[in-house]
């Protein structure tokens, strides 16, 4: 996949919003010029059936009209009946092999923590990796060890060359180290969706990652 898709990466979901409407904020950080999207409908508030369904067209199609890769996170079935641009699996989300077969040519990120589960996921056929947390995050519920962006850096010097992008507690201060370490880019949820302006908080995000793409 074209790695710089992975710039700026937001990923949310009805939950993630304090007004538990996420098309508004989804349509303020395409504005801001969200490079790739993911859905991820999951904790309290998440629709299910055909509310989430309904959802994902509707978030889908937005995203379609600005030009910008839809994900759909966990839920292959959901992503196939879409016709999604990709779909990204956890460690525990079934097998990475089974869900490449189902999902040949279109894009497959992979969640991991280390430099094992990385190799695994490059051999297994993955597009990118989601590597994290970061840093410190309430956002997900069953945070996996902080492990900081040097995890990146272990992984980049194991010689595992696929797309990264670094997820778990970034903001706009933190982007830049992520970026530094070897990511092609941030994925975020609250540093976007929590935000007063979305449309403002995309545009200094993708900022402090540009400026470290542009020199390294
Ligand atoms: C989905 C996920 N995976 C590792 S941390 C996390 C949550 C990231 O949310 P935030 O950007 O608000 O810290
Ligand atoms: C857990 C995750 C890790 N990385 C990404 C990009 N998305 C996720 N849902
Ligand atoms: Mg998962």
């Amino acid at each position: 996949m074209n790695k710089e898709l992975l710039k700026l990466y937001l990923v949310m979901g009805s939950s993630n919003c304090g007004s538990g409407e996420p098309l508004p904020v989804l349509e303020s950080a395409l504005k801001g010029g969200i490079t790739l999207f993911q859905f991820r409908e999951k904790g309290n508030g998440a629709r299910s059936g055909q509310g989430k369904i309904k959802l994902a067209h509707e978030m889908m199609s937005r995203c379609r009209s600005y030009g910008v890769p839809f994900i759909v996170n966990d839920d292959v079935e959901l992503a196939l009946t879409l016709e999604a641009d990709g779909v990204h699996i956890g460690q525990d989300d079934g097998s990475i092999i089974e869900t490449r077969k189902r999902f040949a040519g279109k894009v497959l990120g992979v969640s991991v923590h280390n430099v094992q589960e990385a190799h695994d996921a490059m051999k297994f056929g993955a597009d990118y990796l989601g590597v994290g947390p970061m840093y410190f995050t309430n956002t997900k519920s069953d945070l996996h060890e902080v492990k900081g962006p040097d995890v990146i850096k272990d992984i980049r010097a194991a010689g595992i060359t696929l797309p990264i992008v670094g997820i778990g507690g970034i903001d706009k201060e933190r982007a830049g180290i992520v970026v530094e370490s070897g990511a092609d880019g941030v994925a975020v949820i609250s540093a976007i969706s929590q935000a007063q302006c979305p449309t403002a908080a995309a545009r200094e995000l993708l900022y402090e990652v540009e400026k470290i793409l542009h020199i390294t």
